[in-house]
């Protein structure tokens, strides 16, 4: 075809309300009981084969509800992984090959088809295998995984379009060209749209992937596989390794082929990664690119001007949903005496103790578990640790039982020591450290806060007064790469508000943007020379 297409405008897919009575619900409803119903084969689908991994089993259960098992996995082999690599590469000439417009129909169309027929199975398997509620289920597994995969699309079209200057007589141009080799995505358990958005992005730009999901996502990662396959992907462009990822990083991160590395998950296992590159660097075809996005330590700061009934719901929301399982979490809050004991502290602790954490097919929680025993146990210590503290004092919650399902109370405990742990360490849990300063010690606060932790993700401030606003602004400018004013610091929607973060939050390659897009294409200029000269002489020389 000769054409220079445009691609469709983009817009933010809107959330279902699920309002008790509705089609929608009883439709998802019926889902839920069918994939609650009988274990799915979780099976690794390499050169678009759909096959069990050769390592040992692992199986995936309700987080709240631990004993039901939904499926089960096994760990994929350095046999399995030689596979997904092969197949990768050989995949690459063809793909890289077809036009753009042609990679993005097959996102746009599932896209389309996560939207419509795929909605109820994305969600389901993310309720209950991630133990998140609907609404949370909703906004992550079916709008922003939709989102991810039109926005790129557009985004992608426009990172085409960026040419260089031409003066008269030469033609100069930029040839985009995909990454030599495959790039290896690795995913958290926390968002379906991030695991399915990590090898889709590589995807679209022209490079195959081996993906590697989290094992307590793989019941949702194995929809979103399939839903890429129903849209058309060739077999090979995207290859899915299950379980715990040993022995597929062995055989990935030593070959030389990897073109790149994309991930999402805590910084540990971010630098154990990058140091793995860095050892095996003389081996690689091509310097790989490094894009990861880490964890948090995310902040609330309230100026005395905040209006108490907006900060106390962000805190509660921001805080709280998703059992505090999101990297943009409020896990730290500065608030001024003068709010906290003129009513916060009295209203925080009584929202917090009113929240209902149970089994998500019951639509009237507001949280389910958090995701399994590892986490249960990190958070069960941490408040431990927290009630033999002097400088510490529970307000709300503090407690755990994983009798039935892996359940952490929401917890918000008051510090007085500013440096404490419960400032600086990522628990990726339901805990909420709160610092009580009295209200003409704003701007020294806001200072403390800046460089405590050695993340920086996100954070909000929180005050009616603007200057206070900007001045704090400006301090806390390299202190998180979402930052909110007047909101929580969850919840970026993609195209609104790009998200990553820098310092031991990630390399900030902003996951749904063209920023992120670049990193998947390695240019090659092309000057072309319409009249070439035919003296090598030059004036000068007389
Ligand atoms: N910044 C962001 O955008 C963002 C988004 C979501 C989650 N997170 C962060 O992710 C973390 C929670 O996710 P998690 O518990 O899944 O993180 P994690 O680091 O435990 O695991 C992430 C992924 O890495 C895999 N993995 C671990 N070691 C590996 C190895 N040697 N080789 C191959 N794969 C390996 C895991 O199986 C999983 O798929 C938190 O720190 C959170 O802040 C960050
Ligand atoms: N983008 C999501 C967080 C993703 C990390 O877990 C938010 O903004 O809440």
């Amino acid at each position: 075809m000769d054409a220079i297409f445009t691609v469709p405008e983009p817009r933010n897919e809107p959330p279902r309300e699920y309002s008790p009575g509705s089609a929608d619900r009883e439709r998802l409803q019926r889902r839920l009981a069918e994939l609650a119903g009988a274990p799915t084969d979780l099976t690794m689908t390499i050169d678009g084969q759909q096959r069990m991994g050769g390592g040992a089993p692992i199986n995936v259960v309700q987080p709240h509800q631990h004993r039901h098992v939904l499926g089960v996995m096994h760990n994929a082999s350095n046999a399995d992984a030689e596979a997904a690599v092969t197949a990768a590469v050989a995949a690459a000439p063809a793909w890289r090959a077809m036009p753009y417009e042609d990679r993005a129909a097959i996102f746009l169309r599932a896209a389309d088809l996560l939207a419509g027929p795929w909605r109820d199975s994305i969600n389901a398997t993310t309720m209950l295998g991630q133990s998140k509620t609907v609404v949370q289920a909703e906004i992550d597994a079916a709008c922003e995984l939709i989102d991810f995969l039109r926005y790129n699309v557009a985004f992608g079209r426009k990172l085409l379009a960026e040419q260089p200057m031409s003066p008269p007589g030469v033609w100069n141009r930029f040839d985009h060209r995909p990454l030599e080799g495959f790039v290896y995505a690795i995913t958290p358990f926390n968002f379906t749209a991030i695991a399915g958005n990590l090898p889709a992005a590589p995807a679209l730009m022209g490079v195959p992937v081996v993906w590697k999901p989290s094992p307590t996502q793989q019941l949702a990662a194995h929809i979103t596989m399939r839903v890429f396959e129903a849209a058309g992907l060739p077999p090979g462009v995207i290859n899915m390794v299950t379980g715990d990822g040993l022995a597929v990083s062995e055989v990935a991160l030593a070959h030389p082929e990897l073109a790149g590395l994309h991930f999402t998950g805590s910084a540990q296992t971010f630098q154990l990664l990058w140091r793995t590159i860095g050892e095996n660097i003389t081996r690689y075809r091509n310097y790989p690119r490094i894009v990861g996005e880490t964890g948090g330590k995310d902040f609330v700061v309230a100026h005395p001007s905040a209006d108490a009934d907006a900060l106390h719901t962000a805190l509660i929301r921001g805080a709280f949903e998703y059992q505090g399982q999101k990297c943009s979490a409020a896990s730290r809050a500065y608030l001024p005496r003068s709010i906290w004991e003129g009513g916060l502290r009295d209203r925080l602790a009584a929202t917090a103790d009113s929240l209902t954490y149970g089994d998500v097919t019951d639509f009237r929680n507001f949280g389910g578990a958090v995701i399994d025993a590892r986490a249960f146990a990190k958070h069960s210590a941490a408040l431990d640790m927290i009630a033999g503290s002097d400088s510490c004092s529970v307000i709300a919650g503090g407690t755990c039982d994983d009798s039935e399902g892996w359940f952490v109370r929401p917890t918000v405990v008051e510090c007085t020591d500013p440096e404490h742990k419960v400032f600086t360490t990522e628990y990726f849990g339901p805990i909420l450290g709160v610092h009580v300063f009295d209200d003409d010690r704003f701007e020294d606060v806001v200072r403390q806060a800046e460089g405590v932790a050695p993340y920086a993700l996100t954070g909000a401030i929180f005050a009616d007064d603007k200057r206070a606003a900007n001045w704090a602004s400006e301090v806390l400018r390299y202190a998180a790469g979402n930052f909110y004013l007047n909101d929580k610091p969850t919840g970026s929607v993609v195209g609104q508000q790009p998200f990553g973060g820098a310092r031991a939050s990630g390399t900030n390659d902003k996951a749904g943007s063209w920023h992120n897009l670049i990193r998947w294409v390695s240019p090659r200029v092309i000057k072309e020379n319409f009249v070439p000269p035919t003296d090598h002489t030059y004036p000068h020389m007389g």
